[in-house]
């Protein structure tokens, strides 16, 4: 009977989704699972049939939950290892190591890796009792650093994953330090450690020397094989604390993740921290002071499964009508309708660094693309939107992102999930600057300034100081690479803090550089001259004195704004140079020549020209007397030098696009 009806309902999910490529993906595989799973759930909880799990799901006590979530640096097995888990516990039918059934987003299985944290309810039965644990798969990339503190705020424990070939890297030593603030149990365990060249030992030592790990407690295994991942679920349940909530006192959760379904609205991921909630009962937001009525509350297996109430220590998925991301807003508490509770927890969503303007490629798409973003933020809280216009592109938006791969792949998933397509700008920083002028000061209210769109940069003579953002970044390298990876750093304004030998063969170096530095190319750079070997996680070190100035760009001698950029004092001629000669190459020729000058106030720090079409106006002449033909051609000078004087140079719409995108 369940299952006809689960099958009932999932058609019809599927087609109303089928709009939302992550909940067909979602829908699709339980349907495939539970069509092959009969109405028996297989592996450790075999006995139990869904129905039953669910009904042990109500009555689960505290002492017999457990929230982890999976952390390691990019590429080490957590997605496969989750998988592994999942089948373990009967929740997914056995694919074979053939895909990964948390990473179920288009972008992530195109680009091989997990962008959202994604949580699944498991139930493992230890030494004769059933226990349920919430898993959370989260992404091992800094740029998705967010989407790990947002886990964490739901999380007790942490399974830190080693690959037992590339050893400890930068993503490895950040989580662990990320998993310890928060006070977090950490079950450490070597994966990969099937492949022929792996190293456990020396890994254990390494772990032993930067984290202080016993390499007794570290548990060996192959995610792609399974072996010993049953022994992973034994420590988790061993060594990670129940969650310490109360089951007695008023309703009040966490919302630590959310996403939109065209029919039901944003959907609110909750961890229960107090009390009990149940279908139809009034919740109210903290932050909004807004009140739902619970339309339906779930549990991820990872598919949706409809349950009536969820409690204390629990993770469930409730749908309440809220419309948008300005409602539903992750870090947010939740409580029962007029009761007064203190906020959930401690988490916030980390500040942005990069920026970028994002525009419709047609005006008349400008509604369209500020829904899609709209949905899009409310499943990535760490974009931040404000609006932008442009006299180039139009109307548009300035998002904030953590990193590039973060801005390609939010951009990728416009596409892909909400068939927008929208021009993007080159990303940019957010500088600080010290107003001298005191008419300024009055204007903004204060004497400092953040500024991320160089059109905007006041006359140098109102600025009293210039700050840019740094990052104090962790490189991981084997030591052959280490005089590149230095050259490299130092060119790009780094400051070595220090340098520590993890073993003979690797070295762990800290540097601060500058954001403007590293957002493009420095991660490509640094892999691509370690060939692959070094690895590289930074963190937010805040505001520092440096020398910035505004590179204009003049054609004809007129200022062209939407081209100006603020940078380094050292690198305005190399970007200078870059400017000028894409700019020839991408402006069309016109009637007159036109210059290119790349400046920085007054002075020309490089130029190119673009020659005007030419008439041959000698084509008439049949021999005669040279100064005839000379005649000509200086009046034919003379004319381009009136018109050069007078007219308007013209830049294409699409020039601007080309020059402005990535
Ligand atoms: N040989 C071997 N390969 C493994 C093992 N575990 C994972 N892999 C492979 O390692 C690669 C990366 O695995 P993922 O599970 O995607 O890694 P991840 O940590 O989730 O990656 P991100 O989420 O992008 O950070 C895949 O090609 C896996 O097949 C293992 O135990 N042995």
């Amino acid at each position: 009977m369940i299952r006809t009806i689960s099958i009932r309902w999932l058609l019809q999910r599927l087609g109303d989704n089928r709009h939302s490529p992550w909940l067909v993906a979602r829908s699709r595989s339980f349907f495939v699972r539970t069509l092959s799973t009969t109405n028996q759930v297989k592996g450790e909880t075999e006995e139990l049939s869904q129905a039953e799990l669910l009904r042990e799901f109500a009555h689960m006590p505290v002492q017999r939950i457990r929230n982890f979530s999976i952390i390691a640096h990019v590429d080490h097995g957590k997605s496969t290892l989750a998988d592994r888990l999942l089948e373990l516990t009967g929740a997914i039918a056995r694919n074979g190591g053939q895909h990964q059934v948390l990473d179920n987003l288009q972008v992530e299985r195109e680009r091989g890796i997990t962008v959202k944290a994604q949580t699944a309810s498991i139930f493992h039965r230890h030494k004769g009792q059933l226990y349920l644990l919430n898993l959370i798969d989260t992404p091992g990339h800094v740029d998705f650093s967010n989407e790990v503190s947002r886990s964490l705020a739901a999380c007790d424990g942490v399974v830190l994953l080693v690959d037992a070939c590339h050893g400890v890297q930068a993503q490895t030593v950040a989580n662990y330090h990320l998993a310890k603030q928060r006070q977090l149990a950490v079950v450490p365990v070597l994966n990969k450690i099937d492949i022929k060249h792996a190293n456990p030992d020396q890994v254990c030592q390494d772990l032993k020397l930067l984290f202080g790990i016993d390499p007794d407690e570290v548990l060996r295994v192959s995610a792609k094989l399974g072996t010993g991942v049953s022994k992973v679920l034994e420590r988790v349940i061993e060594t990670v604390p129940p969650p310490q909530v109360s089951r007695d006192s008023d309703f009040r959760a966490l919302i630590f993740d959310s996403w939109f379904d065209k029919y039901r609205g944003a959907l609110n991921l909750i961890y229960v921290l107090n009390g009990k909630l149940e279908q139809n009962q009034d919740i109210q937001s903290l932050a909004t002071k807004k009140v739902y009525p619970v339309k339906s509350i779930s549990v991820l297996r990872p598919a949706e499964c409809p349950v009536p109430d969820v409690s204390a220590g629990q993770v469930g998925l409730i749908a309440c009508n809220m419309r948008n991301s300005k409602e539903s807003i992750v870090g947010d508490t939740i409580h029962l309708k007029n009761q007064a509770v203190a906020a959930a927890g401690s988490y916030r969503p980390q500040q942005p660094l990069v920026f970028a303007g994002v525009f419709p490629a047609d005006q008349s798409k400008h509604v369209a693309l500020r829904s899609a973003i709209d949905k899009m933020v409310l499943n990535d809280s760490a974009v931040t939107v404000k609006v932008d216009s442009s006299p180039a592109l139009g109307q548009g938006w300035r998002l904030g992102f953590l990193g590039l791969l973060h801005m390609e792949v939010f951009c990728q998933r416009l596409e892909q999930e909400h068939g927008a397509e929208p021009i993007i700008t080159a990303p940019s920083v957010t500088y600080r600057l010290v107003l001298s002028n005191p008419k300024m000061i009055k204007q903004q209210g204060r004497d400092t300034m953040d500024i991320s769109n160089a059109a905007l940069f006041p006359e140098p003579h109102s600025i009293k100081e210039y700050y840019e953002p740094l990052v104090l970044g962790t490189i991981i390298t084997p030591t052959e690479y280490v005089g590149q990876v230095i050259s490299l750093c130092v060119e790009r304004r780094g400051l070595q803090q220090s340098s520590v030998n993890i073993d003979e063969t690797r070295v762990l170096m800290k540097y601060v550089l500058p954001l403007s530095e590293i957002i493009l190319d420095f991660h490509d750079r640094l892999k691509s001259l370690s060939s692959g070997y070094a690895s590289f996680s930074y963190e937010d070190y805040g505001y520092h004195p440096s020398n910035l100035v505004r590179l204009d760009i003049h054609l004809n001698g007129k200022p062209v704004e939407e081209l100006c950029r603020i940078v380094h004092a050292s690198k305005a001629t190399g970007v200078a140079r870059q400017m000028v000669l894409k700019l020839r190459d991408l402006i069309p020729k016109q009637m007159v020549q036109i210059a290119i000058q790349a400046c920085v106030g007054s002075k020309v720090l490089a130029r190119e020209t673009i020659k005007a079409y030419r008439k041959d106006v000698t084509a008439k002449l049949y021999g005669g007397d040279v100064t005839r033909r000379m005649k000509l051609l200086k009046q034919q000078a003379e004319g381009k030098k009136k018109m050069r004087m007078f007219a308007n140079i013209r830049v294409p719409h699409e020039t601007f696009i080309n020059v402005l995108k990535r």
